[in-house]
């Protein structure tokens, strides 16, 4: 990954991409949405008290661009991930290409595809939360926003907080324009303490959607269990 982007991980545990994604990628990545065949679960959040709003987990095969942004990031995070555990002094080395961690989540019994398509519409929003599914998992994850914020939508501001060590918790509001994306600390990330690094506790949700509609791609490096 890029200098600029590392040390924004480093320093805030997340980083902007900005247009990741073009227009019209964003489109047709929105329009997938109703083609049911694609996906093996619609979560609708409010039934989980998730929040208000509905997503879709994506099968296996995905379509091939989630698969290229999925292998693509996940080789260019791989070496700040490493790092992170040796900081953590966590004895967990992630491999060097996607599919041999894919290989890792399969023998953990983790199958099953994470990447999800996420709509939110008037008064939706998603609770704060961490998307773990299962004991293996990548640090780090990626989100894309496929509208435009002020002219699609309204609200629906990306939501991080963070715990560190004895204190309450810390928030940052990032607002992504159409096409960008925000990689961020899936559980936890390194901070330096009076002894050394320490885990600081993350987790991330959307603010309440004003007006309009709000559709995001979630990429997520780990599979799930069944
Ligand atoms: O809609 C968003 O911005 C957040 C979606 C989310 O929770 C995720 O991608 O894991
Ligand atoms: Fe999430």
């Amino acid at each position: 990954m890029e200098e600029k982007i590392n040390n924004q991980l480093n320093t805030r545990g997340y980083a902007l991409i900005p247009s990741l994604l073009t227009k019209e990628a964003c489109g047709e990545m929105i329009s997938l949405y109703e083609n049911k065949g694609l996906f093996r679960k619609r979560v609708v959040m409010e039934r989980h008290r998730f929040g208000k709003g509905e997503y879709q987990y994506f099968n296996y095969p995905l379509p091939g661009l989630i698969t290229n942004i999925r292998e693509k990031y996940y080789a260019a995070l791989v070496p700040l991930a490493n790092m992170w555990m040796k900081a953590l002094k966590i004895s967990i080395e992630y491999p060097a290409s996607h599919e041999e961690f894919i290989e890792e989540c399969h023998t953990a019994g983790q199958k099953l595809a994470t990447p999800l398509l996420l709509r939110y519409h008037q008064d939706d929003f998603n609770c704060l939360h961490q998307d773990l599914y299962g004991k293996v998992f990548f640090p780090l994850q990626l989100v894309i926003c496929l509208n435009q914020p002020g002219k699609d939508f309204t609200g629906g501001e990306f939501v991080l907080t963070e715990q560190k060590y004895m204190s309450q918790s810390s928030c940052e509001v990032i607002t992504p324009q159409l096409g960008d994306a925000i990689i961020f600390a899936t559980q936890y990330r390194p901070v330096m303490g009076a002894k050394g690094y320490y885990r600081a506790h993350m987790k991330h949700g959307v603010s309440r959607v004003r007006s309009g509609e709000r559709n995001t791609l979630g990429i997520i490096f780990h599979d799930a269990e069944v």
